[in-house]
């Protein structure tokens, strides 16, 4: 956790700098030559860099522009980049942080850097353990129909599923479309060890030519569009928590008509860490299913609750060991699944259509507070912070 914001704001601010050989499009261009006796050194240790056969990762290459920069340029003296413009303001105070650092020693220490990523490079690692290997991101959202029961499956296990933009679209569609199937029952769930990690943080650093106004404007429609689908959702629709859950993917566990959770599961809504406010209905569902007071704590003081304590609340139907949750959770949900659908469906409908139109204005009313949440001073200081390394959850 101690290196999450610094990961994140790296990955996204190089997420596009794969390779080796784009290093230059940080800016480490062959500039106005150098003076001192390491000049032919340090020319050729910039020629190198596009020649290593392993990316040296985005925090090396971080800190080699900020070397070349101080190598070539001196002192950072250009102004500071605005809080929205997340990567350049990244690669300045990467560049600013060495301080009065001379031309000389900053070229030095480039080459050094590049030296030894050379050597490393040169000799090969044995091939990583098929269980240390990450595997590739694949698709996002994973939907299946089987004995009654549609499953949409959250599936970034290596980014602890969180939400893309593109996945909020995606379970719109596949909520669309499992309003309409065969099947009885619809279930969410993740794959890996977390259930959900919530609102993908690096959404925010998507900006369009309509900067963050037309950012904040845009995922206002999106959130309503997304939290409106789970109220009117026709069938029963079950949370199987099989780990962590985290922000809006427990905001909306309210809207859902079961929740089924391993007891490795916390619940976690960190929304004034992060200069947020609550959705997914839950500043009028938390306060319903376990008294104002306990949402407050959650809603208002992030507190993280353990799967039991979340039951204890209301909020989990039933907690089940983690040894044995898979099992026991999907018999369950099959026999359940035999039910006769007319019936759950009527069910349904009579105990939610008490509440549909103030669900709907809590969530027109929520979305539209964090449209200017999202451009706060409070949560871009917030954002920004938590993506270079200052804070972390
Ligand atoms: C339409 C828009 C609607 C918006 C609605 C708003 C919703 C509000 C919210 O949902 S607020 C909640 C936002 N979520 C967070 O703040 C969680 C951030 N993540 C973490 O705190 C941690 O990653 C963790 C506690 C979930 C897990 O920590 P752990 O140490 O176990 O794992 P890593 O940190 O190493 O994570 C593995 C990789 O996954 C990336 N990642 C995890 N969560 C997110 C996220 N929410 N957004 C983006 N990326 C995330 C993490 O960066 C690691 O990536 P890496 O391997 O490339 O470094």
């Amino acid at each position: 956790m101690a290196v999450l914001a610094g990961r994140l704001a790296r990955r996204w601010c190089f997420g596009l700098l794969r390779s080796p050989t784009q290093v230059p499009a940080l800016g480490l261009h062959a500039g106005s030559p150098t003076m001192g006796t390491s000049q032919k050194d340090f020319n050729d240790a910039v020629s190198q860099v596009k020649l290593l056969n392993e990316d040296p990762g985005n925090e090396v290459k971080l800190e080699l522009y900020a070397l070349y920069k101080q190598a070539t340029e001196g002192p950072c003296n250009v102004p500071k980049p605005g809080m929205l413009d997340f990567i350049n303001k990244t690669k300045w105070d990467a560049w600013n942080a060495l301080g009065s650092l001379s031309k000389e020693a900053a070229r030095q220490k480039y080459v050094d850097l590049v030296s030894s990523l050379s050597t490393s490079s040169e000799s090969p690692s044995p091939e990583a353990p098929a269980a240390d290997r990450k595997p590739p991101e694949g698709n996002s959202l994973v939907v299946t129909s089987e004995d009654g029961i549609t499953t949409i499956r959250l599936n970034r296990p290596t980014k602890k599923n969180a939400l893309t933009t593109q996945m909020y679209h995606d379970i719109v569609a596949a909520l669309q479309a499992a309003s309409k199937d065969e099947s009885t029952i619809t279930v969410l769930t993740g794959s890996g060890d977390y259930y959900c990690s919530g609102n993908d943080l690096t959404n925010f650093t998507h900006l369009s030519a309509g900067g963050p106004e037309e950012m904040a404007r845009s995922g206002e429609v999106l959130l309503r569009d997304f939290v409106d689908c789970l109220i009117d959702f026709p069938k029963p629709l079950v949370a199987v928590v099989n780990g962590p859950a985290v922000g809006i993917s427990v905001t909306i566990l309210g809207l859902f008509d079961v929740v089924y959770a391993t007891d490795r599961a916390t619940f976690h809504t960190p929304f004034s860490h992060l200069g947020q406010s609550p959705e997914g209905c839950s500043s009028y569902t938390f306060p319903k299913i376990m008294g104002s007071s306990k949402a407050a704590e959650m809603l208002l003081f992030g507190k993280k609750l353990t799967a039991q304590e979340a039951c204890a609340r209301g909020l989990v139907t039933e907690v089940f060991p983690d040894g044995t949750f898979q099992k026991e959770v999907w018999a369950r949900l099959k026999a359940y699944s035999k039910l006769p659908p007319n019936a759950m469906r009527i069910s349904k409908q009579i105990i939610r259509n008490q509440e549909k139109e103030k669900l709907h204005a809590v969530n027109a009313e929520e979305s539209s507070i964090l449209r200017e949440r999202w451009l706060s001073d409070e949560c871009m200081n917030a954002i920004a912070s938590f993506l270079s390394r200052k804070a972390k959850l």
